[in-house]
């Protein structure tokens, strides 16, 4: 690829700050941030035709397939504007690619922070989503300032106009200033280009402070080690620099620094406003974490920059290999992608039911499934999860404080306080569907907040919800009762106080710990039933009768028995050869090596795995599992 940069005043270390646009595009799932991406490089001759394939940015096979972006990247792209007062003016335009989805929020506001102003890419097909809000939210809180564009206007059911309304409505501007685009097309993007370099203002910093930029993005590369995204606030990164983390005061030589463009592109320097990438070799994205501040060994800044914070999993689940022996594997593959994941979090734990394993920490839902999928995927590995729950704060009689992560430590009595984590909900739905949504959040434990209509058919639905009740199948819910016209987004805001109990599943007495949950005192019962009811379908019978129980403490809520049955193996081999009985009971033999002991019972390992994956959830409206 021919480097595109400009040599001169354009080159990196020397560009004017004035001539530096930093910015990024947010949209909702699908409204095509990734396709414009596509087109804004191909503009801008960054990448050419011959080159140019879907989704150029997202560089991860699983983010192709889903077409869902998952790590933030930033390209540097030169743009001479082609019209009005501007025309002829050389810039320098750094697109900073945002994560879309809400397990990733504050990777989205670090990439936010790095810019002076934000596209507000809207589907003029759909019109605003709720993530289309909760990102023009976020942009808003970091003072950027926002270009609305609809796009997809090549769509025959695109409705430009009546969405500009909705759009300039939401933003305060004027209808006609919304942008109109087709990014498969290419139609309005040069526009949007200009108007990019003509609306949204030059980085400011000061040149001779000591260096101060921002993480943004860190990523883990087998060849190279850790590479650091980083924005240039103050001063001046060279490429020989000794660097400081300044969170950790961790010091690092630097290896290599440069821009992307669409590929790495050594550089001398980094200065006031420019983004670009770090390379030192640290093996371990930890070292270098999103939100921090990196600054000069020999000259630190005095301050960091603010806004840094420790990733912290939300959610948890226990990993464990179907194959016993795999483990070793799993723990290789964990500290393998521990690497390129500063919030995965895991340690080992060991199951009655499914052995060893580990219980891992993840941002979200969506988490966790990249992570179990890469780890099945890319390090061939069969895995069983269990439910996965949120983290819990319990103060017992005497005052002492513990943080639940598993269910089955929860302590039994002596509990005075329980508190579990509650997010900020917004669900943005049409009219028709107020009332179904309104049912849904509310048989969740939902309060509501507020209520605004956007447009005549348009409403947005603010709710408190506890986080344990929107993990499971929140989502799928609300589609399925909205007809999918429903969105939702989520964050995070502190916990409450709840009733809450902890169920335990017991196999002939015995209490299974990958079964334990814990929930809302009112919904024990169903969780019980239906765990209970499944199990019964799920385990075959024995030779004696089996209690299947859930209890609360010592009191049981729930009962089902699988009764007992006699195999006799031989019974229809009556007299004859001697090596057919030991051939029979051999086999029989052989079916048990398959099964799992737990305590008494035999349990095949399938069970456990139809019992854990089903979207039955511990809010307990899910229905018991037919076999
Ligand atoms: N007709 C038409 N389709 C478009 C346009 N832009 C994007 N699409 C299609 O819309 C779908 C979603 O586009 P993406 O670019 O993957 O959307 P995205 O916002 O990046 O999606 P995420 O990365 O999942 O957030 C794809 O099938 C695109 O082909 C457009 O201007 N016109």
């Amino acid at each position: 690829m021919p480097p595109k940069l400009d040599p001169g005043v354009n080159a990196p270390g020397a560009t004017d700050p004035g001539r530096i646009r930093n910015f990024c595009i947010i949209a909702h799932i699908d409204h095509g941030k990734s396709t414009l991406a596509d087109r804004m490089l191909q503009l801008t001759e960054v990448v050419d035709a011959r080159q140019m394939r879907a989704q150029y940015l997202d560089r991860m096979d699983i983010e192709r397939e889903r077409g869902i972006t998952i790590k933030s990247q930033a390209v540097r792209m030169p743009w001479t504007v082609r019209e009005g007062d501007q025309r002829g003016e050389h810039a320098v335009l750094n697109m900073i690619d945002t994560p879309g989805h809400v397990d990733f929020t504050y990777e989205v506001s670090r990439s936010l922070a790095a810019c002076e102003g934000a596209v507000l890419l809207v589907d003029a097909a759909q019109g605003i989503e709720a993530q289309t809000l909760a990102n023009l939210y976020l942009a808003l809180e970091n003072d950027l300032h926002v270009i609305p564009v609809l796009n997809k206007i090549d769509l025959p059911a695109a409705q430009p106009e009546k969405f500009a309304e909705e759009l300039a409505h939401l933003i305060g501007c004027d209808p006609d200033d919304c942008i109109r685009v087709s990014g498969k097309t290419g139609e309005g993007v040069p526009y949007l280009l200009d108007e990019i370099v003509r609306q949204f203002k030059p980085p400011v910093g000061d040149p001779a402070a000591p260096a101060r930029a921002m993480i943004f993005d860190s990523v883990y590369d087998v060849y190279r080690g850790v590479v650091t995204y980083v924005r240039v606030i103050d001063g001046r990164i060279e490429a020989r620099d000794r660097i400081k983390m300044m969170s950790t005061g961790a010091t690092h030589e630097l290896l290599e620094i440069g821009v992307i463009s669409p590929e790495m592109q050594k550089a001398d320097a980094l200065g006031v406003g420019e983004v670009g990438y770090l390379i030192t070799g640290v093996k371990d994205v930890r070292q270098s974490r999103v939100g921090d501040t990196v600054t000069n060994h020999g000259r630190p800044a005095a301050d960091a920059l603010g806004g840094y914070k420790d990733p912290k999993p939300m959610v948890y689940s226990g990993l464990y290999p179907i194959d016993g022996s795999d483990y070793p594997a799993l723990r290789e593959a964990l500290d393998k992608l521990k690497l390129n994941d500063a919030a995965l979090d895991y340690e080992p734990e060991t199951s009655g039911a499914l052995g060893f394993g580990f219980r891992c920490g993840f941002l979200g839902l969506l988490h966790l499934e990249i992570i179990r999928e890469r780890l099945e995927r890319e390090y061939n590995l069969d895995l069983i999860s269990t439910a996965p729950n949120v983290v819990y704060r319990a103060v017992l009689d005497d005052g002492t404080e513990i943080t639940v992560t598993n269910p089955s430590e929860y302590p039994t009595g002596k509990i005075a306080e329980v508190y579990e984590p509650v997010v900020r909900a917004t669900v943005l739905t049409p009219n028709d569907y107020v009332g179904a949504v309104m049912e849904l959040c509310q048989g969740r434990r939902g309060a509501l907040q507020g209520m605004d209509y956007l447009s005549t058919d348009r409403v947005e639905l603010r709710y408190t919800l506890p986080l344990a009740e929107i993990i499971f199948d929140f989502f799928d819910q609300l589609k399925s009762r909205t007809k999918g016209y429903a969105s939702l987004d989520y964050e995070p805001s502190g916990e409450q106080r709840s009733d809450l109990v902890k169920v335990d599943i017991l196999l002939h007495g015995e209490p299974v710990d990958a079964f334990s949950a814990i929930v809302h005192k009112d919904k024990a019962y169903n969780y019980g039933v239906n765990i209970a009811a499944k199990l019964r379908t799920l385990i075959p019978r024995q030779q004696y009768e089996v209690p299947i129980q859930a209890a609360i403490g010592s009191r049981v809520i729930a009962r089902e028995t699988i009764r007992a049955i006699r195999k006799d193996v031989l019974a229809k081999c009556y007299g004859g050869d001697i090596s057919r009985k030991r051939k029979l009971l051999e086999k029989q033999k052989e079916g048990k090596k398959r099964m799992k002991m737990v305590g008494r019972v035999e349990v095949p390992q399938e069970a456990f795995i139809a019992a854990l994956s089903t979207s039955d959830s511990p809010s307990g409206d899910g229905k018991a599992g037919k076999k």
